[in-house]
């Protein structure tokens, strides 16, 4: 099917208070868990890489499906960024039935968060139906890895439409946010990268010295401003202070490094682009009424696939 035309006034006549409910959900929650703003990104940017913002990775796995969220690489996906979802259903369910779908949840509820921590305002377009598939076997090639080079990180954002450059703005959005030890324990153990600010690394080696029995450990992936949206994560990256290779290595290769210094010195190119980038992503293999649905729960499609 072609996909469908989004618009900013969508629910205008069928949701009128879609925007107030969003924002009046999301501010406390953030309030409360201020972890929300970063899990909520990375899920709708795990969403839109796999089958398009269709809200594909809400699904729960169940007998006849394993689903999205439970391949490994979704597996640290934090349970507020799917709590905030269900509570903005909640919501609209009770103010407008059926109209809502859980993917345009996700796009308007991200925006609304990283506003919310610091980072630029951009105009959500709304009218995405959810998907009728989710399969963990799927995820494995189509979401980047923190071990990957330049270039095969790229392919997986050519195949989304993105350029190397959108590539580099995206990736700001690790301004905010956790890693979980595993990701970056080969820069540490056995032996500490020495591209690796030597300082950082101490206190990364401590933190994570029993990071295969504590798997919960993480670090920040900013740790100079880790809950505010800034461009610190670029200037961090010329100073080795870089939590994942994925994150250096954007300063290392010479083909990625002149947009980190451009974001690291101007925070209004930075947002600039990153807001240009996060309307496409919203964009990315979305869905109309013939290949979707308003679903009813965000975890379930509305008809039993077997
Ligand atoms: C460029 C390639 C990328 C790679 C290799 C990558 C990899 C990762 C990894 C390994 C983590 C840590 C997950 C954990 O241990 O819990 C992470 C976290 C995160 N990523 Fe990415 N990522 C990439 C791009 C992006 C993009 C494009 C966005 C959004 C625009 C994004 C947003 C986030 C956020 C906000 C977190 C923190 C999540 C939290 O605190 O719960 N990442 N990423
Ligand atoms: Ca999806
Ligand atoms: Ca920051």
């Amino acid at each position: 099917a072609p996909p469908p035309n989004l618009t900013k006034d969508y629910y205008q006549k069928t949701c009128p208070d879609f925007n107030k409910i969003v924002r009046e959900t999301v501010t406390p929650k953030q309030g409360q868990q201020p972890t929300t703003a970063a899990g909520t990104l990375r899920l709708f940017f795990h969403d839109c890489f796999m089958e398009g913002c269709d809200a594909s990775v809400l699904i729960a796995t169940n007998s006849f499906n394993k689903a999205e969220r439970d391949d490994d690489l979704n597996e640290s996906l934090p349970g507020d960024a799917f709590d905030i979802v269900t509570r903005i259903k909640t919501a609209l369910e009770l103010s407008c039935p059926g109209v809502v779908s859980c993917a345009d949840i996700l796009a308007q509820a991200t925006r609304d968060l990283v506003t919310m921590v610091g980072g630029p305002f951009y105009e959500v377009k709304l009218g995405r139906k959810d998907g009728f598939e989710s399969k963990a076997h799927k995820v494995k090639g189509n979401l980047p890895l923190a071990n990957q080079s330049v270039p095969d990180m790229l392919s997986i954002f050519k195949k989304n439409g993105f350029t190397l450059k959108e590539l580099v703005a995206l990736s700001g959005g690790h301004t905010i946010g956790f890693s979980h030890c595993k990701e970056f324990s080969n820069r540490i153990f056995p032996k500490v990268d020495p591209e690796l600010n030597a300082k950082f690394a101490g206190v990364l080696k401590d933190l994570c010295k029993n990071f295969e029995t504590n798997k919960t450990m993480a670090a920040f992936l900013d740790p100079v401003t880790p809950g505010k949206f800034d461009n610190m994560y670029f200037k961090n990256l010329k100073r080795g202070l870089g939590l994942l290779a994925s994150d250096h290595i954007l300063f290392k290769d010479p083909s990625t490094r002149p947009f980190v210094e451009l974001y690291a010195n101007n925070q209004t190119a930075f947002f600039e682009d990153f807001a240009r980038a996060m309307e496409k992503l919203g964009r990315v293999g979305v869905k109309g009424e013939k290949d979707g649905e308003v679903r009813r729960r965000c975890d379930h499609f509305n008809k039993l696939n077997v």
